[in-house]
């Protein structure tokens, strides 16, 4: 059975207060959702926090980024076994703020993809077409090329052991999240696409949404066929809309 899940991306928000209130109100209302996992993804500085408030929860930790190095002079950077080592299962690979605003490009998020594999942390690796590119019809040439950088850096079987999440950039933080159909569609083109290389691949990986995803349409965007679960941005830093969100899937 294909995994569900639901990742909050915290971005660049938090404090040590603001995180355990956030968590105080989260982890008995999530306590029950048995049926799919569940992460959040804090800055680096709150790994520790999130790792030892959640611990023994149904709540899983994620990071944000990670190096594509395993070790040396990098400053600034955190490795992936670093973050294994804080108890993180699941890290954020080539989210669109990276390849944007830190011009990370499909050959780097390739990298990092490689390197949390080897610390045996989970990929999730972040695909999307830009507005110009959604405008211009060029969403599907766009993944394909996100995709096939990866395939070419660890090889389609690795592909399985990491999570696609498609987050359309027009859709991210602006409210207008994709139209359950549309994002259907790039969903069902993202297995496609992997089908090229192998089938059985293609029918199991986890798939996310991301994009403008909130309480009042979660549940649509969740009952698509080819949508596994969600990456959330700004409705996960609100214990209640999480949480239903969390609950439509
Ligand atoms: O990683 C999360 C995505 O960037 C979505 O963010 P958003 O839910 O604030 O649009």
């Amino acid at each position: 059975m294909k995994k569900k899940l639901v990742i909050a991306n915290w971005k660049m928000n938090g404090g040590i207060a603001a995180n355990a209130e956030l968590l105080g109100e989260l982890i008995p209302s999530l306590s029950r959702l048995n049926r799919l996992e569940i992460a959040i993804c804090p800055s680096f500085p709150y790994l520790h926090q999130v790792s030892m408030v959640a611990t023994g929860s149904n709540i899983a930790l994620g990071a944000q980024n990670v190096s594509s190095h395993p070790e040396g002079a990098f400053t600034g950077e955190v490795s992936a076994r670093m973050l294994k080592e804080f108890g993180c299962r699941y890290v954020l690979i080539g989210h669109s703020e990276r390849r944007t605003l830190y011009a990370e490009d499909d050959q780097l998020v390739a990298q990092k993809f490689e390197a949390a594999l080897k610390a045996d942390l989970i990929p999730v690796l972040c695909v999307g077409e830009t507005l110009e590119e959604h405008r211009t019809l060029k969403t599907q040439l766009v993944i394909a090329r996100q995709l096939q950088a990866v395939i070419e850096q660890v090889g389609i079987q690795k592909i399985a052991d990491g999570v696609i999440a498609y987050e359309p950039v027009w859709a991210i933080g602006t409210g207008l999240a994709a139209s359950p159909t549309q994002a259907q569609q790039v969903h069902f083109k993202i297995r496609q696409l992997l089908a090229q290389h192998d089938l059985s691949i293609a029918k199991s990986i986890c798939l996310l949404y991301g994009g403008s995803v909130r309480a009042d349409n979660a549940a649509e965007l969740f009952a698509q066929a080819d949508i596994d679960g969600g990456l959330i941005g700004g409705a996960s830093l609100d214990a209640e809309s999480f949480t239903t969100i969390c609950r439509s899937l």
